[in-house]
């Protein structure tokens, strides 16, 4: 199972790299390593297993994390309302693509943290407040998803690192914790 040593943190050239697409049909690591990551992350949901083996809770996590340079993401973003219920988005995503998205920003209030990043970084991440992506599964059928706001932000942090983009690279300079008017902030 992946834990936090397999987490390579900010420094390592791995982050700063623009991923390689997969190819289809999916090997048999790139297959395993999906199911890894979605294994990770619930994992990281759950209050006893998270403790037991120190796991930092996470919603998303990208294969160049795990020192994958390989263009995958797993999304794990549980259901707001009803505790036990089904995930909002449970999906490991091939070769994702935004296709399109909103002139409309939004920022998650608290801001953004890392699994990479062993430190706090104050400041607000605008990103797109909507938008379209594609992407394939693990059978190589191609998806077309509209998000907004929470998962929508979540997908595009895990996105940047498919392009060697972290989080804080998008906080104001000056005043990390600007953000125009119309920008949407996110609890
Ligand atoms: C927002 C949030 N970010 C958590 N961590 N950071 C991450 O996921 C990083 C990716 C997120 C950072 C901001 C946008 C994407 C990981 N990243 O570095 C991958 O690239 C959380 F853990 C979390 N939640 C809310 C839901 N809760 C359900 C019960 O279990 C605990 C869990 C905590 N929400
Ligand atoms: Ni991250």
């Amino acid at each position: 199972m992946i834990t936090m040593n397999d987490i390579i943190r900010e420094g390592h050239p791995t982050l700063r790299k623009v991923a390689e697409e997969v190819s289809f049909p999916l090997s048999d690591a790139d297959r395993e390593l999906g199911e890894k990551m979605t294994e990770f992350l619930k994992n990281s949901q759950d209050p006893e297993l998270a403790e037991k083996y120190q796991l930092r809770g996470g919603v998303g996590l990208a294969a160049p994390q795990l020192d994958v340079s390989k263009r995958m993401i797993a999304i794990e973003i549980p259901n707001m309302e009803e505790e036990d219920g089904e995930p909002f988005l449970s999906t490991v995503m091939y070769n994702p693509k935004i296709l399109s998205h909103s002139v409309q920003q939004a920022a998650i209030e608290e801001g953004e943290g890392c699994l990479s990043v062993d430190r706090h970084v104050p400041g607000l991440v605008v990103r797109n407040a909507k938008i379209t992506i594609s992407y394939f599964d693990q059978e190589g059928e191609k998806h077309k998803l509209r998000l907004k706001h929470y998962p929508a932000i979540v997908i595009q942090h895990e996105l940047d690192h498919l392009n060697g983009i972290m989080f804080y690279d998008h906080i104001n300079k000056q005043n990390p914790n600007y953000a125009a008017d119309d920008v949407l902030l996110i609890q």
